[in-house]
């Protein structure tokens, strides 16, 4: 198979961790027999500093000429801590998922038998827990108008949704829970919230068209102690941009580190692959970011192409890895591997099994 990879590795670890999926999906293509061409963009700060935009219109090009997009992280203290900076690169990947129209964010949350221990969480609890969160990605209080602040001490953002937002990703929720295990839960706070009642009309109507899909609904704040609690209960959770946002973050505590969860925000001409975490600017240059979200990310881009045996290669060197203890210090503070470390064991891996 032969594709066009549009590779934006952005700000912060983001280049490191892109580096060593590039080394793993070399590996894939040598065993495999296949071509993977890379294009890469600058996205984020860095493409603030080089072009005065976020999202050059350059880099816009490559992503749709491209067969999918590999994206890294962006974001930078200089920005986070400057609340009046005119431009952002969080502008640069807002704008990239809306322009794409990438309006489902698939956030996969695996509890890995081998570092069970390590989670903050009780073995006993998160045991077993295999669940995925549908998040909406290109509506509500992300991309509502905005009123900033103009000296007067206001500020405000509107939350809206339309209903063709909500029945979109709802599908493709409940077409994922029909083939895993017929579950879905709507997070939401329909008791305070007129879009989230919104959500829970057009999705119980929806719920009609899939019989075998049980559905159930809970508020964000229960939601967020449940996943916690008993993880293990979810199957598949739907929900909105900033809950989604916020909850993906939370339920990587149960995979043992941010440093573990990939990300697949899907629309219906273009996909991009994107670990959920951010560009961990106290790491940057140091080696020792934990690359295994964004490699996973490119194991959903090898299963979005229908290379299953691929990215089930993939997951089985990740999983010989962490067997291994050949991990980075958020999963290995005492013995830790460096980034470049992992990257290459998974890689010899995949060449040799
Ligand atoms: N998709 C994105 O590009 C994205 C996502 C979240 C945050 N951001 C941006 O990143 C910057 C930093 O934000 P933040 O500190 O809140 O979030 P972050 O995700 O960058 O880091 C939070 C913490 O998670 C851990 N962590 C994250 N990635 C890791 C990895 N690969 N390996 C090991 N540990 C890891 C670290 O302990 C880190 O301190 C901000 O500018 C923010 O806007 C970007
Ligand atoms: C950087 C930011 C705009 C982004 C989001 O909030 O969607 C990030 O936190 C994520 O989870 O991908
Ligand atoms: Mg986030």
């Amino acid at each position: 198979m032969n594709k066009k990879v549009a590779v934006l590795p952005g700000d912060g670890i983001g280049p490191e961790v892109i580096e060593e999926t590039k080394k793993v999906l070399h590996a894939i293509a040598t065993k495999y027999n296949h071509t993977f061409e890379y294009t890469e963009a600058d996205v984020g700060a860095i493409a603030i500093d080089r072009h005065g935009d976020p999202l050059p219109d350059s880099t816009l090009e490559i992503c749709k000429s491209s067969d999918a997009l590999l994206f890294g992280a962006i974001g930078d203290p200089k920005y986070d801590n400057d609340p009046n900076a005119p431009v952002r690169p969080e502008q640069g990947l807002l704008k990239l998922r809306k322009e794409l129209n990438l309006f489902a964010n698939l956030r996969p949350i695996l509890a890995f038998d081998a570092i069970l221990h390590l989670s903050p969480l009780k073995e006993d609890r998160i045991k077993g827990s295999d669940f995925i969160i549908y998040r909406e990605l290109t509506g509500g209080i992300y991309f509502g108008d905005k009123k900033e602040d103009n000296g007067e001490g206001v500020a405000s953002d509107l939350l809206i949704y339309h209903k063709e937002e909500i029945r979109r990703i709802a599908r493709l929720a409940f077409e994922a829970a029909k083939k895993r295990r017929g579950k879905m839960t709507l997070v939401d706070k329909a008791n305070v919230l007129a879009s989230s009642r919104l959500w829970r009309k057009e999705v119980q109507q929806l719920a009609n068209e899939y019989p075998e899909v049980t559905l159930d609904f809970l508020f964000v704040d229960n939601a967020a102690m449940q996943i916690i609690l008993r993880p293990s209960q979810f199957d598949v959770l739907l929900t909105s941009n900033m809950f989604g946002d916020i909850i993906s973050d939370e339920a990587s505590v149960i995979s043992g580190s941010l440093g573990l969860s990939p990300s697949a925000s899907i629309g219906d001409q273009y996909a991009m692959f994107e670990p959920i975490h951010g560009s961990y600017p106290q790491a940057k240059g140091k080696n020792i970011a934990n690359p295994m979200a964004t490699i996973l990310s490119g194991a959903m881009m090898l299963e979005h192409w229908g290379l299953m045996n691929e990215a089930e290669k993939v997951k089985e060197a990740i999983n010989r890895a962490l067997d291994e203890n050949i991990v980075t210090e958020d999963l290995n503070p005492a013995t830790p591997h460096k980034t470049s470390e992992v990257g290459s064991f998974l890689s010899e891996y995949i060449l040799n099994h």
